[in-house]
C-alpha cells in the first residue's frame, strides 16, 4: 500500500516513535511524507521515504494530488489541533480530498494505532480492487 506520514512540529516526537514503533510493517509499503516529517522519520528509522515540499511550502497540495490519481491508499495525520497553521487551507483541502475519494485518513495516534493493525491484518485489500 501507499501510505503518506504527516506531522505537524508539536506531533513529530509522536510520528517518529509511531514509525519506530512500526517500522517492521511500515517496511513492507511504499512510504511518503511532507518534507521535514519525512526527514525526521528517514533520520530515525532508516526506512526509505519519497519526500514532497514541506506543509507550508505546498507538500501537502502535492500529496493531495496523489490522492486525486489513486496513488495514495492511507494518510496518517499528526495534526496539532492547538496551534494555527499558515496553511490551514491547504490541510483542509487534503483532508477534502480524502473525503471525496473515500481514502482512510487518521489523524491522531490513537487513530493510527488501529489502522496500522488493521493494514497488517490485511483489511486494506479493498483497496487493490479499486479501479
Ligand atoms: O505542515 C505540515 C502538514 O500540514 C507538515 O510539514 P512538514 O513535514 O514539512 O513539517
Amino acid at each position: 500500500m501507499n501510505i503518506a506520514l504527516i506531522a505537524h512540529d508539536k506531533k513529530k516526537t509522536d510520528m517518529v516513535n509511531f514509525t519506530l514503533a512500526y517500522s517492521t510493517i511500515l517496511k513492507n509499503h511504499t512510504l511518503y511524507a511532507t518534507g521535514t516529517t519525512g526527514e525526521k522519520i528517514n533520520e530515525a528509522t532508516g526506512l526509505p521515504i519519497q519526500r514532497f515540499e514541506s506543509g507550508p511550502l505546498g507538500g501537502d497540495q502535492q500529496i493531495g494530488a496523489k490522492i486525486a490519481t489513486n496513488e495514495i491508499d492511507l494518510v496518517i495525520f499528526f495534526r496539532d489541533p492547538l496551534t494555527a497553521q499558515p496553511h490551514e487551507p491547504d490541510i483542509s483541502a487534503l483532508m477534502r480530498l480524502c473525503d471525496v475519494y473515500q481514502i482512510p485518513l487518521v489523524t491522531n495516534l490513537g487513530g493510527a494505532e488501529v489502522m496500522i493493525r488493521a493494514l497488517d491484518a490485511g483489511f486494506f485489500e479493498w483497496r487493490n480492487l479499486q479501479s
